[in-house]
């Protein structure tokens, strides 16, 4: 067992922090990974955790001036990880801190260059430059005033830019939603798991300590699936700061713990989280959690890993470059009239802070809207100025393509099937048109071909971690894209085959 591991359990052992005899956390250069020491069966609780041994914006010394100073959420948190790590020897959560990476490796953290080295033309590129910069700002506008609050006396050195960075990579990376009271935390044990997308072996709750009482109906009222979490892992419903943060089944979080004004003033009557294995473990295989569906971008922006072949991995493809490729195809003016049409029909695709894209899956099928956005700029324009007449903002994407098809197919066609409706879309003009915007988006990449990128990943050492996982970053992309073109060539090379059968 290394010092480091020595030191944590002892500390876990003076906080109350119980972990099975089943398990044995382990420590080699890819970092701590817990793994079974006998088989662990569905529903054995597997560790308790006193919430008073996690580390909190309330639980912290530093609580007063991050209240005082109204840091909520991740800043609030990454605040109590910077003090306590500045007390060293002194925190409270010493035998804790000492045994985490000085930072994570997630892209927040990497340098300027590398950033625009290892992430050119994939999906993380802008988002993490953005980042950057909001990060900086963070630190400056909430940060750096700390060190003149009164009462702390607080060191320059361990409150800098770099400290800010090093301890929000922790909080990005190993944070949970612990329950209104709390807010986001770091949680002792429960980060010691790694993630398996889709297949994990533990599950983490809140327990009341008045067992059978009326919180856990609470809970389960709450958020409706106590242990059922696969409607809980959008990580759409998370504030966007810790999107995907490690799963942790808070039965009785009301989903504003974010907000530290709001959060209730004591801690209620579950002082204590629990894991339970879900699904069963061999003995001497590694014990996962999962931090959520994510693809590999997500994954990589928020823990610093990928996954090859992750079934959530997806690529997006920008209005803005679909409308610049129709723009040199016909004219921006057309592409604006028609554009336009498809935003009556209530069309839009996915829009995140400042962008509005269309996601292709990891078998590289591209979203219904895209489809339709194309099929529209494809319409004759005879047919488009009779659709001009019939449209009727619905909100309904069923009623807005049973109406688009309808001009040119005599029955109505309804979403419900499905395949009907994409072989009415898929025209060979919108399979050339995927085909064009697939070879354009590639070309983001810059001038290696995804052939040289497999060559270079496969010849990667996956202790290069920030070369490895932009690699699969790239090469999962690339991939996806290629899947784009070949669906895409596919659909013509068929309807073509049907063509000459008919005739
Ligand atoms: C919550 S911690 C898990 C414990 C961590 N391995 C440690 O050494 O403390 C999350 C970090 O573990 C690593 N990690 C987790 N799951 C992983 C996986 N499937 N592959 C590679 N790294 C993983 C990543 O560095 C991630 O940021």
């Amino acid at each position: 067992m290394t010092r480091r591991l020595r030191a944590l359990k002892r500390w876990m052992a003076s906080q109350g922090i119980d972990s099975s005899d089943g398990l044995e956390i382990r420590d080699d250069d890819a970092g701590i990974r817990v793994v079974s020491t006998r088989d662990l069966g569905e529903g054995e609780a597997v560790a308790r955790i006193p919430k008073s041994a996690c580390l909190t914006a309330r639980t912290s010394g530093a609580r007063e001036a991050i209240e005082e100073a109204g840091l909520g959420g991740s800043l609030g948190l990454a605040a109590a990880v910077m003090y306590e790590r500045a007390l060293w020897e002194e925190s409270a959560w010493a035998g804790y801190l000492q045994a985490l990476p000085r930072r994570e490796a997630v892209p927040l953290a990497w340098e300027a260059g590398e950033i625009d080295e290892f992430l050119v033309g994939t999906e993380l590129h802008k988002t993490v430059k953005e980042d950057k910069a909001l990060i900086y700002e963070d630190w400056k506008e909430c940060i750096l005033p700390l060190l003149s609050s009164a009462p702390l006396k607080l060191e320059p050195r361990s409150f800098g830019y770099d400290q800010y960075v090093d301890a929000k990579s922790l909080v990005t990376s190993r944070s949970f939603e612990i329950d209104d009271y709390h807010g986001f935390g770091m949680v002792p044990l429960a980060d010691l798991f790694n993630h398996k997308t889709g297949a994990e072996n533990v599950h983490f709750t809140n327990v009341s300590s008045d067992s059978g009482s009326d919180n856990d109906q609470n809970a389960e009222d709450q958020n409706g699936h106590y242990d059922d979490y696969s409607d809980n892992l959008s990580t759409d419903d998370l504030p966007s700061e810790i999107n995907g943060s490690p799963t942790f089944f808070s039965g009785e979080t009301c989903g504003n713990g974010n907000n530290m004004e709001d959060a209730s003033s004591s801690e209620v009557d579950s002082p204590v989280l629990e894991m339970i294995i879900v699904k069963g473990v061999k003995s001497g295989d590694e014990v996962f959690n999962t931090y959520g569906y994510m693809g590999n971008a997500a994954l990589l922006h928020r823990y610093g890993f990928t996954e090859l072949d992750n079934p959530y991995d997806i690529v997006n493809i920008d209005l803005k470059l679909v409308i610049d490729w129709s723009s040199s195809q016909f004219s921006s003016r057309y592409t604006r009239a028609r554009v336009s049409m498809w935003r009556r029909f209530d069309l839009s695709g996915c829009v995140s802070q400042n962008s509005e894209y269309f996601e292709i899956s990891s078998e590289g099928e591209p979203q219904l809207e895209l489809l339709i956005l194309l099929y529209v700029i494809f319409l004759p324009d005879g047919v488009y100025h009779k659709l001009n007449q019939m449209v009727t903002p619905s909100g309904d994407i069923s009623k807005a393509i049973s109406t688009i098809l309808s001009v040119k197919h005599n029955t109505s066609i309804s979403l419900e099937d499905l395949d009907m409706v994409k072989d009415c879309l898929l025209i060979d003009k919108v399979c050339r048109g995927l085909v064009s915007l697939a070879e354009i988006r590639e070309r983001y990449y810059g001038k290696t071909s995804l052939d040289d990128d497999e060559k270079k990943l496969m010849n990667c050492c996956k202790s290069n971690k920030k070369l490895y996982h932009s690699l699969v970053l790239r090469v999962s992309e690339r991939r996806i894209l290629k899947k784009l073109k070949t669906y895409a060539s596919r659909t013509i090379k068929v309807k073509k085959r049907t063509f000459v059968k008919r005739r």
